[in-house]
């Protein structure tokens, strides 16, 4: 039964102010802290000493508004006579107002990307999303792998093919927002990414959508009709996982120098696969592996299952293991011939196929994570008084925070602009016009998340550094930007291929 709440006077509360009996006002609501003082993290004496007081400044100095949601329902008792919170708490599932915390298009601008469906799966997504983030957080915080049930339960929410782009696979689901499959398109997908990314769990996101957005199109694009039909829905519905393994110990970006080799039985119907595959994200728990390994006739995609002589173990890495980051061992690994995804020694298109949009993803991603940093920091330097005024009042703090935003808002132009020609080009005029771009602005958005990374934890000094607490995200981004930085193709093979593409263009008789 929730507790009966009752209306005070300040000067009713301003007699509890002692050990025995300790209220306290935040932004007009009344705590008794008395028996939560000795469990109050910040010490006990503390709170005594603010008995009786309005500490509403104070308390969000200290603490994230979580804080109070998740306490209120135990300590709160009252509230004050007149007087109504001035202090926002969103509902889950609610758009932020803080300026440049969304997209343009959600802040009330007009777009010629967007329209009235978008908008129904964003929102979709993030209410979804905020039912999702408490298993996030835990998952997180004690290195979990994301849930079977989990996983099945965003299968059959959509979430997951929402995450694969438009085409026919997407055939008879359900997606978020009611959204049918003949009308999504990749700005929904665009939504899709950045929704996950919002949840802010880097290693739990990177669990929930890095390994099949990467492993399953080589089967989809590829996969003979047999594998089609019986994975497909298995890994869009959430019933199987899967991932993609190239890389290697020996070799990261350079996909050519790949060892793990694969063959032929006499017989003629099987591989035999050998070798090792590092840095595998999904891998600790995925049943299906699409791997890129070495036949008689070269580079060659092969699905395989998982099985006896396959074995995966973790990675630690600087985020969770949630993501299932993983070392795989291919010690005699039977798998059949019908297995392989396009043709043998053909492995390198069925790489490249896909990897225009998986860097296109990472950058939805990072771009989205980067507005979040932006946003806590601008809450935080309103909130934050130091010296006798808002951090925000210093121009120092408004040079960085205007910095963050004037580098964020042209990445997010770029995409938006990029996604529109995905929406309107064929497979093949994407491919040999949005490579360079594409590169290009995984590059710059990389170089952005870094610069907001490093202002943000000056912003946020000891904060920034400290796992829990008001600067927890902070902390979390300058510990995993780097992933965006590196996977799908480094900064440096970034800009160096983005130059390379231009360069192919650039006509023979131009000159200066
Ligand atoms: C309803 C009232 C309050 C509740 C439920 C509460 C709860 C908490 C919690 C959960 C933490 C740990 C935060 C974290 O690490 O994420 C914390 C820390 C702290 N609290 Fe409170 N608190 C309350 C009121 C206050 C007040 C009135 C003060 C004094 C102004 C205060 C001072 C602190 C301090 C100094 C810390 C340590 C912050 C840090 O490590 O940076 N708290 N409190």
């Amino acid at each position: 039964m929730p507790k009966e709440l009752k209306v005070f006077t300040r000067a009713e509360v301003a007699k509890h102010t002692s050990e025995d009996d300790c209220w306290i006002i935040i932004d007009s609501e009344v705590y008794d802290v008395t028996t939560f003082a000795d469990m109050h993290p910040g010490g006990a004496q503390l709170l005594i000493e603010y008995g009786g007081k309005d500490v509403t400044d104070d308390f969000y100095g200290l603490h994230r508004q979580e804080v109070i949601v998740k306490y209120a329902p135990r300590l709160k008792i009252g509230t004050i006579e007149n007087e109504s919170p001035k202090i926002a708490i969103p509902k889950p599932g609610d758009l932020s107002k803080v300026p440049y915390a969304e997209p343009s298009y959600w802040m009330g601008f007009k777009s010629p990307y967007f329209n009235e469906s978008h908008t129904k799966f964003r929102q979709a997504l993030r209410e979804l999303y905020a039912d999702v983030k408490p298993e996030a957080l835990i998952s997180e915080e004690l290195n979990k792998a994301p849930t079977l049930e989990l996983y099945k339960f965003l299968g059959e929410e959509g979430v997951l093919a929402s995450q694969i782009g438009p085409g026919p696979w997407l055939k008879g689901l359900k997606l978020p927002g009611g959204i049918k499959p003949e009308n999504f398109d990749y700005f929904h997908e665009m939504i899709a990414h950045e929704e996950t990314a919002r949840v802010g769990t880097p290693g739990f996101v990177d669990g929930i959508s890095s390994g099949y957005s990467i492993g399953l199109p080589p089967v989809f694009n590829f996969g003979p009709p047999h594998l089609k039909e019986r994975v497909v829905p298995e890994v869009l519905l959430g019933r199987k996982r899967i991932c993609l393994a190239i890389t290697e110990p020996y070799t990261g970006s350079d996909v050519a120098k790949i060892r793990t080799t694969a063959k032929l039985t006499p017989d003629g119907k099987h591989f035999i696969v050998n070798g090792v595959k590092k840095w595998i994200t999904n891998g600790t728990f995925s049943d299906y592996f699409s791997v890129a390994v070495r036949t008689e006739k070269g580079i060659t995609m092969l699905f395989i299952e998982r099985q006896e002589g396959l074995e995966t173990k973790g990675i630690k890495t600087s985020y969770s293991s949630a993501a299932g980051t993983s070392y795989i061992t291919f010690e005699n690994v039977k798998v059949p011939v019908e297995n392989i995804l396009g043709k043998e020694g053909q492995g390198f298109q069925v790489i490249m196929y896909n990897f225009n949009h998986e860097r296109w993803y990472i950058c939805c991603s990072i771009i989205a994570s980067t507005r979040m940093i932006i946003e806590e920091c601008m809450k935080w330097a309103n909130q934050r008084k130091v010296f006798g005024k808002r951090l925000i009042d210093q121009p120092v703090i408004r040079a960085k925070i205007g910095a963050m935003i004037s580098s964020l808002e042209p990445v997010q132009n770029w995409l938006e602009n990029i996604t529109y020609q995905m929406c309107n080009m064929p497979y093949l005029e994407q491919s040999q016009k949005l490579a360079g771009p594409i590169a290009l602005l995984k590059y710059q958005a990389t170089r952005v998340a870094h610069n907001v990374s490093d202002d943000a934890c000056q912003i946020f000094g000891g904060r920034g550094i400290t796992k829990t607490g008001m600067g927890r995200s902070i902390e979390s981004f300058q510990r995993t930007y780097k992933f965006a930085a590196i996977l799908g193709g480094s900064e440096e093979i970034m800009s160096d291929l983005g130059v390379r593409q231009a360069m192919k263009y650039f006509p023979k008789n131009a000159r200066l």
